[in-house]
């Protein structure tokens, strides 16, 4: 794709609206000029979703999720281009865009043309009444969704938003609209009619998000992001009761009991904190550990944060990579302060890395581990989305279940023992959307994905997805018996 990029309505590019620069966050240098969309590109976009709507709405669902599998095979005949996009925009290492960010993508559209496809009717026959339920998409969507996961998070919304009949107004992050540029390239490629899948670029409040989930012809929102943004998101739509569907912030905590085999909890937990640069929703934040491996677990998880390697994105041994802006790089920089100010101890990392070369402009920030802090302390408490976790020991299972629910949020935990017994005491026990038992971000596309507490509302996967992204209307008939 070109360095210029564009939005993407009624099934082409338009070039049009203030430009704005995106930031390579491996050397701080420009690297993207972005249109941005004002209220009357907006306009267009939803204009070009609900004049398309009646048509793909009509389409068996058997076509629409063939329609997904050519998305799916034109991202995988497009692979290296979008990995490409995806790193320029986010400085992620090459081998995890290969086998995580982009493959998801034409996962996400493939497994809900499946699921979609196969999904049964179903009726209710009772005595002489039978009922019955037919589902009909929302109408035009808005999706918006955030910079960490780019590709992955925008499919993940975008295929089942589609196969369900919806069409949409799809707002990436204003950090990296380059991939889901390239999805629209894809889209206009294989043929997809014009309007089913719109593209707008800019900012959120005051900008291109705002104008789009406030405008009238949108009827749903489905976003990714912030908590504080989707109470925002959820204000500006509440006089006109649109549904949402909103995955939000995390601050997950991770298990570690002295029954586990603790060369995988270290392991699970390199990965668990410090993946994407910590970028993840899901990543964990809190470890409790029992007090008889802490000091074990603490000086092996600090040793191996050191060993992190800052490659560049295309070196395939790269395991850190940098945080996405300055101004993001700056807010993780200020809890590493303020976690000295509360009193911690710093294991590992804390400051910023030196490379003596063009790097040195970039975004990077060492991976950090932290000890010593009380559980009021504001780095427990809140979302710090970077390769920093606290660890804190504890001495028995119900306070390390006391302690891990004691948040705000409630997305994803992480529960390390060897005890099968344990593991479905405590996993149940957890108030979180998700828990991952000895092992983490291990995904299965069917379950429903979400969080509790701030971390969102509603739940999407499978057919979570498919009923969020349709309304049933429930038909019930009464059976004269004997007559026509
Ligand atoms: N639960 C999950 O599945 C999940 C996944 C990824 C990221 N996240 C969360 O996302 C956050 C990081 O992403 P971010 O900084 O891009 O989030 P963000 O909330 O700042 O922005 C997300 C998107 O919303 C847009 N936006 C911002 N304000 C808006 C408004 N008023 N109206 C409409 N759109 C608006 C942005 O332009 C962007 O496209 C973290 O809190 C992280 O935990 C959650
Ligand atoms: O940053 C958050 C990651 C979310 C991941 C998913 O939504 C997914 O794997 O489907």
């Amino acid at each position: 794709m070109s360095d210029q990029v564009t939005h993407f309505i009624g099934g082409v590019p338009v070039a049009e609206g203030a430009m704005f620069a995106t930031h390579d966050p491996v050397t701080g240098q420009p690297v993207r000029r972005v249109h941005e969309a004002d209220r009357a590109i907006v306009d267009r976009a939803v204009a070009a979703a609900r004049a398309a709507l009646p048509g793909w709405a009509a389409l068996p669902v058997a076509e629409r999720a063939a329609w997904m599998r050519r998305l799916a095979d034109a991202i995988e005949e497009r692979f290296e281009e979008l990995v490409a996009a995806e790193i320029a925009d986010t400085g992620k290492s090459i081998t995890q865009t290969r086998t995580l960010d982009i493959p998801r993508g034409a996962a996400n559209f493939r497994s809900f043309a499946e699921i979609a496809a196969q999904r049964p009717e179903s009726a209710f026959h009772l005595r002489d009444v039978l009922s019955y339920t037919v589902r009909r998409p929302l109408g035009v969507v808005a999706v918006i969704v955030p910079w960490n996961l780019p590709f992955l998070l925008a499919t993940w919304k975008i295929g089942p938003s589609l196969v369900a009949g919806n069409t949409i107004v799809v707002k990436p992050s204003e950090h990296t609209p380059g991939s889901v540029a390239v999805l629209a390239e894809i889209a206009a490629s294989v043929g997809l009619p014009p309007g089913v899948l719109n593209v707008v670029h800019g900012f959120g409040g005051g900008s291109t998000g705002q104008f789009l989930v406030e405008h009238p012809g949108v009827d749903a929102v489905t976003f990714t992001g912030e908590s504080r943004t989707g109470s925002t998101i959820m204000k500006s739509v509440a006089d006109r009761v649109k549904p949402v569907s909103f995955e939000l912030g995390g601050k997950n905590a991770g298990l570690v009991f002295a029954d586990a085999d603790l060369d995988a909890a270290v392991e699970g937990s390199v990965r668990s904190v410090f993946t994407n640069g910590g970028q993840v929703c899901l990543c964990t934040e809190r470890l409790y550990v029992e007090r008889s491996v802490f000091e074990e677990f603490t000086a092996r998880l600090a040793e191996r944060a050191g060993r992190l390697k800052f490659g560049r994105p295309a070196d395939e041994d790269t395991t850190m990579m940098p945080m996405i802006s300055a101004e993001h790089r700056d807010k993780v920089l200020s809890y590493y302060e303020l976690a000295k100010d509360e009193g911690a101890e710093v294991r590992a990392g804390g400051g910023v890395p030196r490379f003596g070369d063009d790097r040195d402009g970039g975004y990077y920030v060492e991976p950090t581990v932290l000890t010593g802090l009380p559980r009021d302390s504001r780095v427990n408490r809140e979302e710090i989305f970077g390769p920093v976790c606290h660890i804190t020991p504890f001495d028995t299972e119900a306070e390390a279940v006391e302690l891990a629910n004691d948040s705000e949020y409630g997305l994803a935990a992480t529960v390390w023992t060897s005890s099968l017994n344990r593991a479905h005491r405590v996993a149940g026990s957890l108030e979180a959307g998700l828990v991952w038992v000895n092992t983490w971000y291990l995904r299965d596309l069917r379950t429903p994905f979400g969080g509790v507490k701030l971390s969102g509302i509603g739940r999407e996967g499978g057919t979570h997805s498919l009923d969020f992204y349709s309304e049933p209307t429930t038909i019930t008939i009464k059976l004269e018996p004997g007559h026509d």
